[in-house]
């Protein structure tokens, strides 16, 4: 009788809410059945932080004995997609660097093939990690700014004068991109609020407002973007997830068949709203990140997951 429930829940397309997959193994075969491409939130799903989730090598594994193809989607763009290859390498998890598509790769190939500024007035101010940096070198984007350690220090007194008359700016300067940046600043927000104020772009990798790590939530790259948001009343154009405008370039250069993809996240309001609206075959919900179930179980929820589990390992049965 369960199994049929089951199978009748996959067939109806989940009409009897989410379907909780965790200890049904024939369900989870029956789910991951459905699909070729699994793509893969990382922050909440995999890990917190350093701390490796129970059994995500050997379910990565699973999936490519299945010759499932995986991406591994991720907001976070303080590190780039070299950066996580070894991040995956040091956690025992089988990856491949090309596998990675991270917001501040997004980002950087948005603006070198979308935006595409003619030189020199194409130069980005970051408010962000290496991992922008970086991918914006990989697409030959010129930018100032991120984690240059002159922009590490007290605003002076001489920095509003010469802020204020421009002496301290970069004519070059056309977009202003944040992202989850570990260093914020006065002197940073200043320049970048000058920067917009002049008429620059304003992208930012991504808003989370929060960033899941050792088990709890910090600031997230929503948070550290928020001052410029504020002093300028400007909202920036975001290319992480749920933007749709990431979706289209990992469909691009992963070339899959939407209706036989599986968006695998912690939160709903970037993940999980990343797959529904990307129309993907379909969506898992993990409870080891951000959302809890409560957020989508029952009557008139937001966004819905077509499934979840307790924790990715699950999927092993
Ligand atoms: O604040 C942030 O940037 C996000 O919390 C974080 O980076 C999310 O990473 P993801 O869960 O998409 O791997």
């Amino acid at each position: 009788m369960i199994k049929m429930q089951a199978v009748a829940n996959l067939v109806s397309g989940g009409s009897s809410g989410p379907q909780y997959l965790t200890g049904d193994k024939s369900s989870i075969d029956a789910f991951i059945d459905k699909f070729d491409v699994f793509l893969f939130d990382c922050d909440g799903v995999l890990w917190s932080g350093d701390h490796l989730f129970p059994r995500i090598p050997e379910t990565i594994q699973m999936l490519r004995d299945k010759h499932k193809q995986l991406v591994f989607v991720t907001n976070n763009s303080t590190k780039s997609r070299a950066d996580y290859k070894k991040k995956f390498d040091g956690m025992g998890i089988p990856a491949h660097e090309e596998e990675v598509f991270g917001s501040s790769y997004s980002a950087a190939v948005y603006i070198s093939r979308i935006m595409k500024l003619q030189p020199p007035k194409n130069k980005v101010f970051v408010l962000g990690e290496s991992g922008v940096e970086q991918e914006l070198q990989s697409e030959h984007v010129p930018f100032c700014g991120g984690t240059d350690p002159l922009l590490r220090r007290e605003m002076l007194p001489e920095d509003f004068k010469h802020i204020a008359d421009g002496s301290l700016l970069d004519d070059d300067v056309a977009i202003v991109l944040t992202g989850l940046d570990y260093h914020p600043s006065y002197l940073k927000y200043a320049l970048g609020m000058a920067y917009l104020r002049r008429g620059a772009h304003f992208l930012a990798t991504n808003t989370d407002s929060t960033l899941p790590s050792a088990g709890s939530l910090f600031p997230g790259a929503g948070a550290t973007s928020a001052p410029l948001i504020t002093a300028t009343g400007q909202q920036p154009l975001a290319l992480g997830k749920p933007s749709q405008a990431m979706m289209e370039a990992i469909e691009g250069k992963f070339r899959f068949d939407r209706k036989k993809a599986c968006m695998v996240g912690d939160r709903l309001n970037t993940d999980i709203q990343f797959g529904v609206e990307g129309g993907l075959g379909g969506t898992l919900c993990v409870l080891t990140g951000v959302s809890k179930k409560e957020e989508f179980l029952g009557e008139g929820k937001g966004v819905v997951p077509s499934a979840y589990v307790d924790q990715l390992g699950d999927l092993l049965g």
